[in-house]
């Protein structure tokens, strides 16, 4: 037995039958199901699966894997990814000024809690450099020159190629990103926004909402798209404040949420439990 462990995740149409052709395939391969998850959505009539398989045979090339299973995703007109359980994403992280978000995902990193391989920080500024110094880690000074940003973009892009990465996750970074880039990365581009989205999209969530007077405030990882912080939401999490909280202490307050969230988000990704629905997803995290 190889112990060779693999991660299936799928939408299609709903039909009858899917999760019976997907476990008799693998069942013929020698896979075992271990874990699998099912969701079918009531307005798309789309379904989605998540399957986790363990090899009971010789171990097999993911690249056979994913030709064998072909034809039955074919047949049933499925979207598809296959991945290696034990394979870390890459992971380019960009930060502007604040570091809060950079520094807890780089200690989760440092002590396996967070499942992917960091291959470098980048940033339009250098305040944190010293920081990613520290642990180990690549740095990448790209300032955004006044009339340049697309020549800042291309370089990001290079950097993000070059590193072979499979994710860049925006961690405070505040860098409207053009279009033509989410097209590029769709998908493969995650941020954390500072307020419990759909509320307060934009610059500065935290002084909107003071003086929108909420009693809760929050901060939502989404994957980015052209849409400024409309991409589809992966987590979310709120706390409590009050009327005598200023800008300041929301901002404090507010801190630890988004770290939190933002590792919470770049897990389930890297567990391949997310899955986009449209403007939204689907998130196995159960
Ligand atoms: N195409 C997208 N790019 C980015 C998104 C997104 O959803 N789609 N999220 C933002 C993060 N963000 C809020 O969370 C945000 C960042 C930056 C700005 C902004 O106005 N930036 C200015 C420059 C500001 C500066 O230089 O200090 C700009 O880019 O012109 C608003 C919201 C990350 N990018």
């Amino acid at each position: 037995m190889s112990n060779q462990q693999i991660i299936l995740k799928l939408s299609c149409h709903d039909q009858i039958g899917v999760v019976a052709k997907v476990s008799n395939h693998f069942a013929e391969q020698q896979f075992n199901i271990i874990e699998s998850s099912q969701f079918e959505d009531p307005d798309t009539s789309l379904f989605f699966m998540r399957t986790v398989l363990e090899n009971a045979g010789d171990e097999v090339s993911m690249d056979d894997i994913r030709e064998q299973f072909t034809p039955v995703a074919d047949t049933l007109g499925m979207r598809w990814q296959i991945h290696d359980r034990q394979a870390k994403p890459k992971v380019l992280i960009a930060v502007s000024n604040w570091g809060h978000c950079l520094n807890a995902m780089l200690n989760a990193w440092r002590n396996q809690s967070l499942p992917v391989d960091v291959v470098g920080v980048v940033s339009n500024h250098r305040i944190m450099e010293s920081m990613t110094d520290w642990y180990g880690l690549p740095f990448h000074y790209l300032p955004v020159e006044s009339g340049h940003k697309g020549d800042q973009e291309a370089r990001l892009l290079q950097v993000y190629r070059d590193a072979d990465a499979d994710l860049l996750v925006l961690a405070r970074y505040m860098q409207i990103l053009s279009p033509a880039l989410c097209d590029t990365l769709a998908g493969r581009i995650i941020n954390i926004h500072h307020s419990f989205l759909p509320g307060f999209v934009g610059a500065r969530p935290y002084h909107q909402a003071y003086h929108r007077g909420v009693k809760q405030i929050g901060a939502t990882a989404h994957y980015v798209t052209a849409d400024l912080d409309q991409g589809p939401i992966i987590e979310q999490a709120v706390e409590r404040v009050s009327h005598a909280n200023s800008p300041q202490e929301l901002t404090d307050i507010g801190r630890d949420i988004e770290a939190m969230v933002l590792n919470r988000a770049v897990k389930w990704h890297a567990e391949h439990r997310v899955l986009i629905n449209g403007v939204r997803t689907v998130v196995f995290n159960r």
